[in-house]
């Protein structure tokens, strides 16, 4: 456990007396305040923040720097398929001249709403597992199923050397997983929101060359034009079907030296978001044909191209989304499902054939995750570990699958 600089509640805001706050809150905020921020996330911390006793802990090292934890309580019938609880430790940066609080500082206001990045994204889940885990093995239980916890960085830069490197390693495979859980989004509702897909994300650079000259001339063939042109098409209403919207946005641009120097290249980038519904081989053809129609010598790359389309059964035959559906019923709370606008670890995971199911336990909460002020309410918070304590043993305890595991 890292030192608390400022007290239990540092940094301002409501302060509790001492030990008023549920020690899962002040762990959570604690874990708000370790700098796993990019571009240069702080992980070394992150790893003596995760306290969960008795259970088996190890770190699988998936490229130089970066390392996925692992805490596994054993099921008593270890030869069954696993369950996974994953999580990613990083989060993304903030404008911190927009936030009303320090946004590594996990200020709670008087109405018990807990400020900080990665408050929603995805710090407030990784605690829930944990103090879910901690609750039922201090209760004496033990379930059929192997749990994992999963703690996974770089997440949100693609995850290459998080969540889609593991996924190749042999202590993947050594898991033995049969189902996962990983993150959702908040849901400003009384309804919880559940994602049994997503979107592919796409991330292109279009790389556009053109004439360079002085900044007086009537210079023709300019990179600035292919570059403006690149972006009309791709911005053209043949990305957009009702209901299956494909998103595009223009997320960075490069070129130029100086004012009176026309630029002999810019680079553009785009953010696309591709519902699954749509031929991806079919889209880039086009995106290729837009390319070629800006410049001849107008070229593309891809940061990120994921073309995977596979859904997570949620039928109710389904063993697991039974557990996970049955569950939240008894509970009273009531699911959406949706195909999840963004990108999670899960579409590596599905990716492998494996079932995943992306929730977050967050209702009647603004979804403001990548936002400024992202906020998590304490209250919601702590029912968020209620549900874990129910929905884990659930998952861990579905009877052996038929057809043999
Ligand atoms: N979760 C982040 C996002 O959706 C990063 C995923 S990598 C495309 O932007
Ligand atoms: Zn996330
Ligand atoms: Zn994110």
């Amino acid at each position: 456990m890292l030192p608390d600089k400022d007290g239990p509640n540092g940094g301002g805001g409501v302060q509790d007396g001492p030990g008023t706050e549920d020690p899962s809150v002040t762990l959570f905020r604690e874990y708000l305040r370790l700098k796993t921020v990019h571009p240069e996330p702080d992980y070394g911390t992150s790893e003596t923040l995760l306290p969960c006793p008795a259970v088996n802990r190890s770190a699988i090292s998936v490229c130089p720097g970066r390392v996925v934890a692992i805490i596994t309580w054993v099921g008593s019938r270890p030869e069954l398929k696993s369950v996974v609880l994953n999580s990613h430790t990083d989060v993304v940066p903030v404008y911190e001249e927009h936030w009303k609080h320090d946004p590594f500082a996990a200020v709670k206001d008087e109405h018990g709403n807990i400020y900080g990045r990665g408050s929603q994204d995805m710090k407030c889940v990784t605690i829930q597992y944990i103090e879910a885990i901690r609750r039922l093995k201090a209760a004496g239980k033990r379930f059929s199923r192997t749990i994992h916890l999963t703690f996974v960085p770089d997440e949100e830069v693609g995850g290459h050397k998080g969540m889609e490197t593991f996924v190749k390693h042999p202590e993947f495979q050594k898991l033995n997983i049969g189902f996962a859980l990983d993150e959702g989004l908040a849901n400003p509702t009384n309804a919880y929101t559940v994602f049994y897909g997503e979107k592919n994300p796409w991330w292109i650079t279009v790389r556009c060359p053109g004439s360079p000259g002085h900044g007086s001339r009537f210079v023709e063939n300019t990179a600035a034009e292919k570059l403006v042109s690149v972006f009309r098409m791709l911005n053209t209403n043949e990305c957009f079907t009702l209901g299956d919207v494909t998103t595009v946005n223009m997320t960075m641009v490069k070129g130029g030296v100086a004012y009176n120097v026309v630029p002999a290249e810019m680079d553009v980038s785009f953010d696309l978001r591709i519902p699954p519904t749509v031929n991806l081989q079919e889209f880039e053809e086009k995106i290729k044909a837009w390319c070629k129609e800006a410049g001849e010598d107008v070229t593309y790359d891809f940061a990120q191209k994921h073309m995977d389309q596979n859904f997570t059964s949620t039928e109710e035959s389904d063993p697991w989304w039974h557990a996970f559906s049955s569950t939240c019923k008894a509970m009273n709370m009531t699911l959406k499902k949706e195909i999840f606008p963004a990108a999670t670890d899960s579409r590596f995971i599905r990716e492998e054939g494996l079932p995943a199911i992306g929730f977050s336990p967050m209702n009647l909460t603004p979804i403001l995750l990548h936002d400024h002020n992202e906020y998590l309410n304490e209250q919601v918070f702590l029912r968020g570990i209620q549900v874990y304590e129910r929905l884990v043993p659930a998952l861990a305890s579905v009877p052996p699958l038929s057809g043999g595991e």
